[in-house]
């Protein structure tokens, strides 16, 4: 059964009731232009999709919803670091707010017809990441998403932030599917020890693709049946990533299923990192759409 918010528009449900697997606490938004469905933990979008068109965002059919465990699809958020801790690998990889339990702090329809969630996150420093902080994303629905993020430190020294909004995107066809907007760009290859290389043409998926772009430009295209424009601001990585089918069957909430998506991620990772002083806030911002 699914609780209604003061919006008719949003409704509380949980994992079991729609995907079978009880576990985690989700919200359901349905209005003229889209319908969405979100994971308050992690403040994770699992599914968007604009009236008349088609779905935005993968997520996986071997999906978990396990608290305090990432769910595999749509847009975790990976911060405070990005991928492997660098200063102790033995910390989980990508951070610790995917997998921690954001809260709800704002809902309203905006006059065009969309409409805005807020989520907030208060870190009060521990043992995984010892600088307090403050993090709070702005998603706004309509014909297509537009998320912003604001991250303010809230410790007592000068604090290393990265991050991505890690976005599974779904496709047809892996291997004839196009990213575009990277033309030139160089990028660390995570499957070769995070060598240096210049992209060449557009990128394309055969077998493992793991890669870096830095000074990535604002747009990317993801062409599919029905192409993805993607659009962010201050999101100097993009992160590109496709486990191909050996490192797929490694990975129990992805097995055969690799071929359904490609990840286009954006952020600021590796030396585009945000160093942020005391009391410092930054900001982006991504624009996603059909
Ligand atoms: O399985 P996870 O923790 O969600 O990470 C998935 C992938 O995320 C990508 O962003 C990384 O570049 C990859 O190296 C990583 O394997």
């Amino acid at each position: 059964m699914s609780e209604r918010l003061q919006a008719d528009w949003l409704s509380r449900t949980d994992s079991g009731a729609l995907y079978g697997e009880p576990g985690l606490e989700l919200l359901k938004v349905q209005t003229r232009l889209c319908r969405a469905v979100i994971a308050v933990q992690g403040a994770q979008l699992l599914e968007f999709q604009a009236q008349g068109r088609e779905p935005l965002l993968w997520l996986s059919p071997r999906a978990q919803f396990r608290e305090g465990k990432p769910v595999r699809g749509g847009i975790p958020l990976c911060m405070p670091w990005f991928g492997v801790n660098r200063r102790d690998p033995a910390k989980p990889k990508h951070g610790l707010v995917r997998n921690a339990p954001w809260q709800l702090s704002g809902a309203r329809a905006l006059p065009d017809g969309e409409v805005e969630l807020v989520f907030t996150y208060d870190h009060a420093g521990n043992v995984l990441f010892s600088t307090p902080f403050f993090c709070e994303v702005t998603m706004a629905l309509g014909r297509g998403l537009r998320l912003q993020l604001a991250l303010q430190n809230r410790g007592a020294e000068r604090t290393e932030f990265s991050w991505a909004w890690h976005t599974y995107f779904p496709v047809e066809e892996l291997c004839k599917v196009e990213v575009r907007g990277l033309e030139g760009c160089e990028y660390l290859d995570n499957t070769r020890d995070l060598q240096r290389f210049t992209q060449e043409g557009a990128l394309t998926f055969s077998g493992e693709v793991d890669r870096i772009y830095e000074q990535a430009p604002e747009r990317q295209q993801i062409l599919t049946r029905a192409p993805i424009e993607a659009r962010s601001e201050n999101c100097h990585s993009v992160i590109c990533w496709n486990p191909g089918a050996e490192m797929a069957e490694t990975l129990e909430d992805v097995g055969e299923h690799y071929r359904e998506y490609v990840c286009v991620e954006h952020g600021n990772a590796f030396s585009h990192s945000w160093q942020l002083e005391p009391g410092a806030m930054a900001r982006a911002s991504l624009h996603l759409q059909r």
